[in-house]
């Protein structure tokens, strides 16, 4: 086993390539997340903050480079590999919860699961198992309208680790949350990675919580600048 969870090598993406529209966007990015590492990422607006994390998650394909999973090469592999790997190595947090409305909290964090495979009893011991970590017991049952803003984050997250992914990926996690609940709900999800040991790289323009991670990286004209 690997103990670089994410390694990123060379990657370069040019959106509508060899049309006159082309906009280049990567341009050789090396990044390495190791096991238990958290990192923050911070870049302007339109700098590609959201483009990498979709290759880093397999939810989007490169031009050029290597994506490595746990030390396996990812960019060989046809639709349904990569579906796979996503499904077990990936969590995916974005800065609007996403939680699907028609289900409840507890539902939402089951649904993953089942898609994986895992035994529907299973399933529903380990979505208890997490809302009781970020203290949304009481909430298990209620759909996403009857939450919080941060009471639905806290639950996307929840959704992310259902699976038990190597790496949590996560898009401006709290970019939607006024400051003071922003700070308690991303020491939520801050827990959460700590407990699991997990692998972490998160987008933030927030300086605060940058600073609570172990390594910034700054995504500058398409590479990846060490910060701290
Ligand atoms: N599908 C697409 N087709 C063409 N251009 C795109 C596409 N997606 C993104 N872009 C462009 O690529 C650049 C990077 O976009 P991206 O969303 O990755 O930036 P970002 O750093 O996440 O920005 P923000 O912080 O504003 O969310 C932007 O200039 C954007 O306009």
């Amino acid at each position: 086993m690997s103990d670089v969870v994410l390694d990123l090598r060379g990657i370069e993406k040019t959106y509508n390539k060899g049309t006159p529209g082309a906009v280049s966007v990567l341009s050789g990015v090396d990044l390495r997340v190791k096991a238990g590492e958290v990192v923050a990422m911070v870049a302007p607006s339109g700098a590609g903050k959201s483009t990498l994390l979709h290759i880093a998650g397999l939810l989007d394909t490169a031009d050029a480079g290597q994506v490595l999973l746990s030390g396996r090469e990812m960019v060989g592999l046809g639709d349904a590999g990569r579906t796979t790997a996503r499904r077990r190595e990936v969590g995916f947090v974005y800065q609007f919860h996403h939680l699907l409305p028609e289900f409840t909290a507890a539902e939402n964090i089951v649904l993953p699961q089942l898609a994986n495979a895992v035994p529907r009893a299973a399933a529903e011991a380990r979505a208890a198992e997490l809302l009781a970590s970020v203290g949304l017991t009481e909430r298990a049952g209620h759909r996403p309208s009857q939450l919080s803003g941060g009471e639905q984050q806290r639950v996307a997250f929840c959704r992310a680790l259902a699976n038990e992914p190597a790496l949590l990926l996560a898009d401006e996690p709290t970019g939607n949350l006024d400051p003071a609940t922003s700070d308690t709900v991303f020491g939520a999800l801050m827990a959460l990675v700590r407990d699991t040991g997990l692998s972490a790289l998160i987008a933030t323009h927030n300086m605060d919580l940058a600073a609570r991670m172990d390594r910034v990286v700054r995504l500058d004209a398409g590479r990846i600048v060490q910060e701290r």
